[in-house]
């Protein structure tokens, strides 16, 4: 695991863009494809808007990149909710990656079948057990050591098995999509984003803390083979002993 600790969240945006562009860029010049699972909530928005402007606008080959999301709010996509609608808004909007490579989960069809419908998608792209999953995922930490929509006390925290959930989630009073542990721990490589000083008392648990993933179902996140970063503000890492 690789701890990477930035000045502020404009620094952590910064340090991401850099990152993530070198990641696709060395990735290309072995394989044709690359696969990148977003994630929602507030800290990608930054990163989203300077990916999509010079110089990571020009450096990343848009067309070779083949894009997910880790977890998807059951809204449809103009609502203001759906991760989504917000990486179109700040990314995908302003980039040429083609359509039938970006794999929005789909909330016309009721919950389940969304997720079958996505594990379908995903058992297709990554067909070889003995192969990574996704090139790169990007997650986030919530203040209640979420991650992507594996909330503390659920069941889904648990799956071994299946590749995507849903559910419904009674304290939003919402289903949601998600993927599971097994497959985001077979990526290549998973990036951790967190900021803000509501997540210093979860970011010491999780990385510092009891393996309690009940509570801090972040601690579910540990790939197999892959590389794990965690990139976090001076803020979130406020609480850590490093
Ligand atoms: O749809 C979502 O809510 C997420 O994908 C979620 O897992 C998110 O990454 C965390 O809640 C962190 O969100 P912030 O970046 O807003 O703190």
């Amino acid at each position: 695991m690789q701890l990477i600790v930035t000045k502020n969240s404009a620094d952590l945006a910064k340090k991401a863009a850099d990152f993530i562009a070198k990641r696709i860029v060395d990735t290309l010049k072995k394989q044709e494809r690359f696969t990148i699972a977003l994630s929602g909530g507030s800290t990608p928005k930054a990163l989203h808007e300077l990916l999509a402007k010079s110089p990571y606008a020009e450096q990343i080959p848009w067309l070779q990149l083949h894009v997910f999301w880790g977890d998807e709010r059951y809204v449809s996509i103009d609502d203001p909710l759906s991760n989504a609608g917000m990486a179109y808004d700040t990314l995908l909007g302003h980039v040429y990656t083609p359509e039938d490579q970006i794999h929005v989960w789909r909330t016309d069809l009721d919950p389940e079948a969304a997720a079958a419908d996505y594990s379908r998608i995903l058992h297709d792209y990554f067909p070889d057990a003995a192969a990574p999953t996704f090139d790169l995922v990007l997650l986030g930490m919530g203040d209640d050591g979420h991650t992507l929509s594996l909330f503390p006390g659920t069941d889904v925290v648990h799956e071994q098995t299946a590749w995507t959930k849903a559910y419904f989630l009674t304290q939003q009073n919402m289903y949601r999509l998600t993927l599971t542990a097994p497959v985001v721990n077979r990526a290549a490589c998973v990036l951790f984003l967190v900021a803000g000083p509501k997540k210093a008392e979860p970011l010491r648990h999780v990385l510092e803390g009891e393996f309690q993933p009940d509570s801090y179902p972040s601690q579910m996140i540990k790939p197999t083979n892959g590389e794990l970063v965690w990139m976090v503000d001076e803020q979130a890492a406020a609480g850590l002993r490093v």
